[in-house]
Formats: C-alpha cells, sequence, structure tokens
C-alpha cells in the first residue's frame, strides 16, 4: 500500500485525533480534526486511549484496546493505533517480513525495522498498549470534506487582499516594466561589441552607454516604486490579519485557553506572518520569475535554439533535484513546528512561574529539562541543514554545469562562425537572468511548504466556534423576573471526565443574596462560572426569568455582572484604568464610590503618582489584599445588576473584611448577588444558602435554618469554623 493516507497534528497535544482521522479516512470518510478533538474530549494534557476508544465509538468504528506484545500484534486487523514512547499516538498500518509501517501524526509515513520498532513500542515492558479498530455498519460520513473547508479559508484569506486591487495591479505595472526593461539589456551588450567594438563607432558606444544607464536607472527607480508599494501593502494587510486574528482569539470560548500550550496560540500569530510572507515577496517574485523567465527563454531561443535547449536540459534536471527534497522537507518542517511551539511554551512558563522555581531550587531541573528541548529543536534544525545542503550543493554543481556546458558550446559556436561575439556575451548575460528564477523557485518551494502548514493550523481557528455563535440576538427585551433558574444543570470540563456539577437545580432570586458554600473542589467556582457563561452546561438549562439565558447576547449579558474572580488579574496600566477599565468615559462619582466601598481610597491617595500610579504586570507593586480590593472597585465601579464574589476577600484581614462586607451590604440592596466564601462572616446574612457537596446540592436555605439541622453539612461547616459555639 503505497498510499496509505496521513494527517499531521496541528498541535502539540493532536495527535490521537489525528490517528483517528488517519483511520476513518482509510475507510474513506472524512472528519475534521476539531470535531474529533471535541470527540476525544481533549485537554491541555492531552487525551488517553479511553478517550480515543469513545471518540472512535460515537462515530461508529468499533474498538478494543488490549495490551499485546510484538507477535501479537502482527495478528491484529490493521490499521490500529499504538501507544508510542509512552507519550504519543501513531497508527501501523503495515507488518512486513522485517519492517512495521507507521502513519505517524507528527512525523509522516515512516517505516521501522522490528528492533527499533518494539523499543520505541514497548520502552521497558514486554507488552504494549494498541487499539484495535473496525468500522461498523453505520459508519458514516460526518460533514463537508477537508478540501471544502480549506477552500472556505482561502477564500477568506485571499479577501483580504481584494480591497487592495488597484495597489497589486500598481505592483503588477511595476514589476512587468521592470522585467521588460531588463529584456533590453542582453541586445545592449551584443550591439556594443558586434556593433560598436566591430566598427570602432566610439560614438555609438556612448550612445549605447548612455541607453544601458538610462535603463538601469530606471530598473532602480521601478524596484524602488515596488519596494515602497509592497511595504504599504504588506504593512496594511499584516495589520488587519493579525487584528482579525485577535477579534476571533477573544470571541472563543474560554475552554479553548485552557486545552492549548500557550506556545500554540503564540505559533498561530507568527502563521499569519508567514502566509503574507509567502504571499506578498515569494509568490508575487515568483510570478515575476516565470515571465522573466519565458522572455529571456525565447531570446535565448532566438540567439541559439541549441544554447536553449541545453539550458533547458540543465533547468529540468535542476528542478526535478529540487522537487526529490521536497517529501524529505515536508516530515522536517512539521516536527520543526512541533518542537518549537513546545519551546514557546517552555519559556512562556518559565519566566511566569520563576518565583516558585526559585523558592523551590528548582532552576536546574528546569534548565535540564529546557536544554533537553534544544537538543531536540538542534537535532531538527541539523536535520533540515543536512537536507538544505545537500539540496542546494546538488542544485549548484547542476547549475554551474550548465553555464559551464552553455559557455563551451557557446565559444566553440563562436570559433565556427555560428554565433558572433556579442551573442556568445549577452547570452552568459541571459544567462544570469535566467538563474535569478530559478533560484527563486527553490525559495518559493521552501517557503510554500512553511506556508501550507500556517495556513493549515489557521484555517482551525478560523473553523472554530465562538463563544457565541448567534449574535443576533442582542435586540431580545430582558425579562420582567430577572431571576436567575438553573434546571437540572451538570457540567464536565471535558467529554471524558467526571462530572463536576450534578443535577443542580436552584432559583438565584432578582435582588437577593445568595451564598454558595461547600469544601473545597466542590464545584463552586465551576457554578459560579458556568453562570457567568464561561462554560456551557453539559444539560440542563440556565434561564432569566423564563427566558433562557442562551438567547441574551452575551455581551448584553456580561455587561451585567461584575465579578470578582478568585483569579482576577491586574493588568499593567494605571490603577484607575484598572479599576475604570475604559479610561474615555470616566464617571468620577462612581470611581469614588467604588474604592471607598472596596475600602482602598486611602491607600491608592497615598501613592506616589495617586490613581495615575502604574501597575506592574499582574499587579506587581500590589498585596494580595490590595489587589484582591482593587478588583472588587472594578466590579463595583461597573454598577451592575448581578455581582459575583468568588473568596473575593480571603486574601483580607479581619477588620479591612469587615468593613467591606459591611459598606457592601448598602450596595447589595436591589442586586442580585452571589458569594463565594468559606469564611462564615460574609455569607451569614445571605438570605440564601446554597450547600455544595461533591457537585451535588446538599443543602438550601438561610443560617438560621440551616443551622437547625444538627449534624447537617452547613452545621457541621460551622461548627469547624466556630468551634462549639454555633449558635451566633
Ligand atoms: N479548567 C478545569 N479543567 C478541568 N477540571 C477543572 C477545571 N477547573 C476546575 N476543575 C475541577 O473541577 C472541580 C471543582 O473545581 P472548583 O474550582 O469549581 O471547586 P471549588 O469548590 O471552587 O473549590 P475551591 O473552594 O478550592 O476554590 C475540581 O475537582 C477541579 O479539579
Amino acid at each position: 500500500m503505497i498510499n496509505f493516507p496521513h494527517e499531521f497534528q496541528l498541535d502539540a497535544k493532536d495527535c490521537g485525533p489525528a490517528c483517528i482521522k488517519i483511520i476513518a479516512k482509510y475507510y474513506g470518510r472524512f472528519y475534521s480534526l476539531p470535531f474529533l478533538r471535541d470527540l476525544c474530549g481533549i485537554t491541555r494534557e492531552g487525551v488517553s486511549f479511553l478517550d480515543l476508544s469513545d471518540a472512535c465509538e460515537a462515530i461508529s468504528l468499533r474498538t478494543k484496546s488490549v495490551k499485546v506484545d510484538f507477535s501479537v500484534l502482527q495478528t491484529i486487523p490493521l490499521p490500529c493505533i499504538v501507544h508510542w514512547q509512552e507519550s504519543h499516538f501513531i497508527v501501523v498500518y503495515k507488518i512486513t517480513q522485517k519492517q512495521v509501517y507507521v502513519s505517524d501524526p507528527a512525523k509522516g509515513l515512516c517505516k521501522y525495522s522490528y528492533e527499533s520498532f518494539q523499543e520505541d513500542w514497548l520502552k521497558e515492558s514486554k507488552v504494549g498498549a494498541v487499539l484495535a479498530i473496525e468500522p461498523m455498519a453505520d459508519f458514516k460520513q460526518r460533514s463537508i470534506s477537508d478540501k471544502l473547508e480549506r477552500r472556505k479559508t482561502l477564500e477568506n484569506f485571499l479577501g483580504y487582499f481584494t480591497p487592495y486591487k488597484k495597489s497589486f495591479v500598481n505592483l503588477f505595472v511595476v514589476m512587468l516594466i521592470v522585467t521588460l526593461l531588463q529584456a533590453f539589456l542582453p541586445f545592449i551588450s551584443k550591439s556594443v561589441i558586434d556593433v560598436g567594438i566591430q566598427t570602432n563607432d566610439l560614438d555609438f558606444i556612448d550612445l549605447v552607454l548612455i541607453a544601458n544607464i538610462t535603463i538601469i536607472v530606471s530598473i532602480l527607480l521601478s524596484n524602488m516604486i515596488r519596494d515602497w508599494i509592497l511595504l504599504h501593502l504588506t504593512s496594511r494587510i499584516n495589520i488587519s490579519l493579525i487584528s482579525d486574528y485577535l477579534i476571533k482569539l477573544m470571541k472563543l470560548p474560554i475552554t479553548f485557553f485552557e486545552n492549548k500550550l500557550i506556545g500554540d496560540i503564540l505559533q498561530r500569530a507568527q502563521d499569519h506572518e508567514r502566509i503574507r510572507d509567502f504571499i506578498m515577496n515569494n509568490s508575487l517574485n515568483f510570478i515575476f520569475s516565470i515571465l522573466t523567465f519565458f522572455i529571456f527563454g525565447i531570446i535565448l531561443f532566438v540567439y541559439s535554439p541549441v544554447l536553449c535547449l541545453i539550458y533547458l536540459i540543465g533547468s529540468t534536471l535542476f528542478i526535478g533535484w529540487v522537487v526529490f527534497f521536497l517529501k524529505f522537507r515536508k516530515k522536517l518542517d512539521w516536527e520543526y513546528f512541533d518542537v518549537h511551539t513546545k519551546n514557546q511554551s517552555y519559556w512562556v512558563e518559565t519566566i511566569g512561574s520563576i518565583q516558585d522555581i526559585k523558592i523551590n531550587n528548582y532552576e536546574k531541573q528546569k534548565r535540564w529539562k529546557w536544554e533537553a528541548l534544544q537538543v531536540q529543536l538542534f537535532k531538527i534544525d541539523q536535520k533540515i541543514l543536512r537536507i538544505t545542503n545537500a539540496q542546494n550543493l546538488g542544485a549548484q554543481f547542476i547549475n554551474q554545469l550548465t553555464n559551464l556546458m552553455i559557455t563551451f558550446y557557446s565559444a566553440k559556436a563562436v570559433i565556427k562562425g555560428d554565433i558572433t561575439f556579442g551573442v556568445m556575451i549577452s547570452t552568459q548575460f541571459i544567462i544570469g537572468m535566467l538563474n535569478g528564477p530559478i533560484m527563486q523557485f527553490i525559495s518559493f518551494v521552501q517557503s510554500a511548504q512553511y506556508a501550507k502548514i500556517s495556513f493549515l493550523r489557521l484555517n482551525e481557528i478560523h473553523e472554530l466556534e465562538e463563544e457565541e455563535e448567534n449574535e443576533t440576538n442582542n435586540s431580545i427585551k430582558l425579562p420582567e423576573d430577572k431571576s436567575l433558574l438553573l434546571r437540572n444543570v451538570s457540567f464536565q470540563y471535558s467529554r471524558n471526565s467526571p462530572y463536576i456539577l450534578t443535577n443542580i437545580s436552584i432559583l438565584i432570586p432578582e435582588g437577593k443574596v445568595t451564598a454558595i458554600v461547600g469544601d473545597s473542589g466542590s464545584g463552586k467556582t465551576t457554578l459560579l462560572k458556568l453562570i457567568l457563561r464561561l462554560y456551557k452546561p453539559t444539560h440542563g438549562e440556565l434561564s432569566m426569568g423564563n427566558l433562557n439565558i442562551q438567547n441574551v447576547n452575551l455581551k448584553q449579558w456580561r455587561a451585567s455582572c461584575g465579578a470578582v474572580m478568585q483569579d482576577g488579574k491586574i493588568f499593567s496600566d494605571t490603577i484607575q484604568n484598572n479599576i475604570v477599565l475604559d479610561d474615555e468615559n470616566i464617571d468620577y462619582a462612581r470611581l469614588k464610590k467604588a474604592v471607598m466601598v472596596a475600602n482602598i481610597a486611602a491607600e491608592i491617595e497615598a501613592m506616589p503618582k495617586g490613581y495615575q500610579t502604574m501597575m506592574g504586570e499582574n499587579g506587581r507593586g500590589l498585596s494580595g489584599g490590595q489587589k484582591q480590593r482593587v478588583l472588587i472597585a472594578r466590579a463595583l465601579y461597573k454598577d451592575p445588576d448581578y455581582l459575583f464574589f468568588d473568596e473575593a476577600t480571603n486574601s483580607l484581614d479581619v477588620i479591612n473584611e469587615q468593613k467591606i462586607v459591611t459598606a457592601l451590604e448598602e450596595i447589595f440592596k436591589n442586586k442580585t448577588v452571589i458569594v463565594v466564601a468559606h469564611r462564615l462572616s460574609t455569607i451569614r446574612k445571605a438570605d440564601q444558602i446554597i450547600v455544595l457537596k461533591n457537585g451535588f446540592i446538599s443543602e438550601i436555605g438561610n443560617h438560621d435554618m440551616l443551622m437547625t439541622k444538627e449534624g447537617g453539612h452547613y452545621y457541621e461547616l460551622v461548627k469547624t469554623q466556630t468551634g462549639d459555639t454555633v449558635n451566633g
């Protein structure tokens, strides 16, 4: 089987879904990678065999997960998925007498000897993990084909270039002028020798010199104009590409960011750069290279068909040689992208966690891990360099040989009188001009390969479902009753992970304070995030009055919510902008009130630049408690209808907390408030307390009611906090 299907993984953790895609493709069906990724319930840690098996079954591929030795593997129906090097999945599609053939999402189609395969598959153990897969009768096509999806993205992508049609036409004209002007140069050198020198006509040579200078100056000027147009075009297109990427990113659900490595996200910003570069530089130059090639090829043919033939044979060999190396480069390019992404994530993580690295003396181990990645990168770089060297050396050799043959042949032809000396000299010039496009071809092919990888990765982002697909529902009038109602809401973070919340049915009354309490890990924050619509319930429904909350425009909803989350972030901006966020329309009275209630006013005013004091990245310069109070001020300044506090005062000292809690009582009036807190002081006065236990609701009521249930969960929580004095 020569053409077993193959798919490259687009992300470091994509190997599992990519394997399923390969196998589905083998059975003649198309499934997009994002769809399969979703089925697998991929997380930042990747997927497990169980996730893969569940995803396969969901698309009617029957699976059986077994641990077997190599002799048994040979009897399993192929293709199957095997666990590779304890950290990767690959598809095994053929086992011959001597070799094992695999389709590796990270590398492409490869083959291994029995020994090296077993080494990576079994590692230290005697048996290795295999997922045997067979299609069921109802194994069906799900959606449109890969090609159609890609075409759609390509059309979108080309849409960035259409507004600049006029500039492209100008560019085309300028480049055409350059190419045509260059076409005069061989005729000029020919006439200098054949007419000027032969007839000793000095005036003619002067004239030709002036003509030559004029042409060269015109070419330089045209090139200058071309570069200017290109710069102008490139920067504009670049800005729209990157800002649209950012807009798209901002519209993606939070799960996207939780499940992706930072390196992957950063890499994609560079992917735009690569595609733009390919289109603006390589492809445009390539088009004109073809034109130059044809024009000078024709001139060469007119001068001497034999010389033209020699050149064509040489060029065909040259191109054949370059193309021969393509498939080797392709595999390496993917490997390079993969390791490069990991490397980028590693940098971001290391710098972000430098405090913990230092406290735990973790520098050396961290550096060793980084070095291991560098070794991987270095090895790939080395391989790429080796291939590039071999490719270039061979190409240059063919090229030089062709030039030599042409010089040799034309020298002989001059002696024989078949061509003039002028033709020989201008032939050299033509060959020089023809070599440019050939070199351009190599660079075109190489950057096309990079651009293709980048394109596939971007395609995936543009295909992703946004947090809110239908933004047209913003005209919906909100119901009179703004209570929130959760009906049988259950939630799991990914498809195969355990349920964090199960069957939650609660009413959060409008204008009242609801507190959520429970042990650490019981799902309080998750519940809050569900209500904030950062996640969608896996089952069940969330409504405002009698309107399903999905029908409320997300922006409108978030505008009416103020939240202080446990991991709230301070931006590196002034303290004032951190509170108001929109620095164009500041309501100073509201700002004053917010900082007073949050009990941070005095501290801000005591700062050297007051409200204009710049915050370091993530609030450097503020204590934990100050950060929390700035976040509270931010939520209050918004003056929202709904307020969400997730352990918003846990970093504060008792006095500060008490002051804020008292001040908040006034603010809470007529607002719908949900407070998650461990400390009793903040929840005792809540109108309703919801007690969560392992994702289930264990009790609901107010403090006094719940305290009557001796032995109840809330009663026990209070008891552990206050000792035995549970009556207050
Ligand atoms: N992004 C995530 N992906 C997967 N699992 C998560 C994620 N966030 C939280 N969890 C899991 O969900 C469970 C509930 O977490 P949650 O943060 O909601 O608990 P909590 O009650 O707020 O805890 P705490 O009082 O410690 O803040 C935990 O077991 C946690 O491991």
